[in-house]
């Protein structure tokens, strides 16, 4: 899988965070995959976890994913990986599909925003007010007279809608590392131009069903609109499967490969 049946035989995945998420996020997963023989990776998109950029200043999507285009460039020729994205990283793993659509052997998203390109996603979906209360902090990094340029969900609500099922060391660990996210990276997730050579890469779509922020009625609308060749359900997870049930999480992206080597 690491290559095309070619000399180098390693299942890579490789891992995307989501909004104001790192690399750091998939810490228990990478352990879990290297443990067991796999190689895996992580990034840190630019401005998140210890990219050195200020994260208000991160213009549009493509600098946002610089890092991922840069990793999966730099592969040596014939060796795929599988992509893992969660929540906004859907939109990263998309766009990373669509322009390097022969290094990936298979796309999964997680609790993620999976759009098909060339479509229009329903406006509900990309719907960040949960409830009535603000659950968001807005950053002006160009002045109070300008579009916001970074959004940090408030440290009060993110047990609740980021990790209601999360053990609270790692509540702790996300409240040192969170970090504004670029809201103008998010801004072009909706469009990508039709692409039918992406389409042909097997997608997996794995749905959280305690996710107090992207509820099961969202990720149901995601899937029916660009049906997955295959669906799993983590019953007892969070938004943030990775702290709530790395173990559940770890088989079901084993079970999904293995599809691939059939
Ligand atoms: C500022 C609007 C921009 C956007 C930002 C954004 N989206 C998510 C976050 C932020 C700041 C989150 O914190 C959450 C996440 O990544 O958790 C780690 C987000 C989600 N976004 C989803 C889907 C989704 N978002 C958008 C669009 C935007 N998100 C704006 C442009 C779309 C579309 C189609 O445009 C979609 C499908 C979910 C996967 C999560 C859950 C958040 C939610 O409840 O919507």
């Amino acid at each position: 899988m690491g290559g095309d049946g070619g000399a180098d035989p390693v299942i890579h995945f490789v891992f995307v965070h989501g909004a104001s998420h790192g690399a750091w996020c998939w810490y228990k997963l990478t352990t879990l995959l290297d443990a067991a023989g796999f190689k895996s990776s992580s990034v840190d998109l630019t401005g998140a976890g210890i990219s050195l950029t200020d994260s208000n200043t991160v213009m549009d999507s493509d600098q946002y994913n610089r890092p991922l285009f840069t990793l999966l460039s730099d592969l040596p020729p014939h060796h795929k990986v599988i992509l893992v994205g969660h929540s906004i990283g859907g939109g990263s793993v998309t766009e990373a599909l669509c322009k390097f659509t022969d290094k990936i052997s298979m796309a999964i998203y997680l609790a993620a925003a999976m759009v098909q390109p060339g479509s229009i996603p329903s406006p509900n979906l990309s719907n960040l007010h949960v409830g009535e209360e603000e659950i968001w902090d807005y950053i002006y990094g160009e002045g109070a007279d300008k579009p916001p340029t970074g959004i940090l969900m408030k440290q009060e609500f993110r047990r609740h809608y980021y990790y209601s099922q999360s053990p609270l060391e790692d509540v702790t660990l996300s409240s040192k590392l969170l970090r504004p996210a670029p809201v103008r990276a998010f801004q072009d997730l909706d469009k990508l131009p039709p692409n039918p050579e992406a389409e042909k890469v097997p997608r997996v779509y794995i749905k959280t069903a305690k996710d107090n922020l992207f509820d099961s009625v969202r990720q149901d609308l995601l899937v029916e609109n660009w049906p997955p060749s295959q669906l799993y359900v983590l019953e007892e997870s969070d938004h943030s499967a990775f702290f709530s049930v790395p173990t559940t999480l770890f088989t079901y992206l084993l079970r999904a490969v293995s599809f691939l080597q059939r």
